[in-house]
């Protein structure tokens, strides 16, 4: 279905992301790991258009998203949602309008303006809230919200545009352990129960293992390597993080400590 071939894209001098390539068949649960500068927000961003590739292709199914301009683009980009670390919510802006947002390219300038929904719209955003376990804080401020709940708003928010594909950039890089597991299992969740390809870059490798059917590593710009959660030994993140023979990965690490905040019984909901 996602076939990208030798996506290059190059920043002055710099390739951050060089002749990537792979294949992703089916609504697959995929990590890509690396450290801090390997190319993974890049080469995310280039999936969705918001970054263009230098050169190469992005096929989802036979159709180069990568070169598509205009309406087409963006219309790509709907059927592409993207999460990011820091959620990218209107902070004052209530929670249903934050998810209404999704389908902001749907709708009239005057619509938008005035902030009028079709009730069909707002009870669906209502439903997405309910099944993601916020309901109740559907008419607070984004900003009243923890980090947690802020990322399942933008995960409603992505779930509005009703994607194909899920792309999480480190979606759980500023969250505590235990809202970190909530976020992750939602995304599972949606991928399980929906069929939509998940495609998250993420900072640790408990999580990629925990969570992911394949994972990517990248390194410089490049893939090297694309394997099962269960290939990924210490020798193999040694080589894709370049650490040296004291390469400690307890140091990516979010296991979970005992926690009592108010979402644990939400969790304990979700992992039954
Ligand atoms: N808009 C840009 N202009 C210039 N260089 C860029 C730009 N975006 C990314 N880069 C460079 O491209 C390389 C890859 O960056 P990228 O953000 O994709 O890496 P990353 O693996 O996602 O890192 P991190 O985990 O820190 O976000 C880095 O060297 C970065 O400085």
């Amino acid at each position: 279905m996602l076939d990208i071939r030798d996506a290059t894209r190059i920043f002055g001098r710099k390739a951050a992301v060089d002749h990537v390539s792979f294949r992703i068949d089916g609504p697959a649960f995929v990590g890509i790991i690396g450290r801090s500068g390997a190319g993974k927000s890049t080469l995310l961003r280039m999936m969705n258009g918001l970054t263009p590739a230098t050169s190469g292709r992005i096929l989802v199914e036979g159709r180069d998203v990568a070169a598509l301009t205009g309406a087409a683009a963006r219309q790509w980009q709907s059927q592409c949602a993207m999460i990011f670390q820091q959620f990218n919510l209107v902070p004052r802006m209530d929670v249903v309008s934050n998810v209404l947002h999704g389908i902001l390219n749907r709708r009239g300038t005057l619509q938008t303006v005035l902030n009028l929904w079709p009730r069909g719209d707002i009870l669906r955003a209502l439903e997405i809230l309910d099944r993601l376990g916020i309901a109740e804080q559907a008419p607070k401020r984004a900003e009243a919200l923890s980090g947690g709940q802020q990322q399942r708003v933008a995960i409603a928010r992505a779930l509005m545009q009703d994607p194909r594909i899920i792309l999480a950039d480190e979606p759980i890089a500023s969250l505590d352990p235990m809202n970190a597991q909530i976020v992750m299992d939602t995304l599972r969740r949606i991928n399980v129960e929906d069929g939509r390809m998940v495609i998250a870059n993420l900072h640790t490798l408990d999580t990629a293992r925990r969570y992911c059917d394949r994972v990517i590593g990248m390194r410089d710009g490049r893939v090297v390597f694309d394997g099962l959660p269960s290939q990924l030994t210490t020798g193999v993140a040694r080589d894709i993080y370049g650490a040296d023979a004291d390469f400690n990965e307890s140091a990516t690490s979010t296991a979970m400590p005992t926690d009592t905040s108010a979402d644990v019984e939400y969790a304990a909901r979700m992992l039954a």
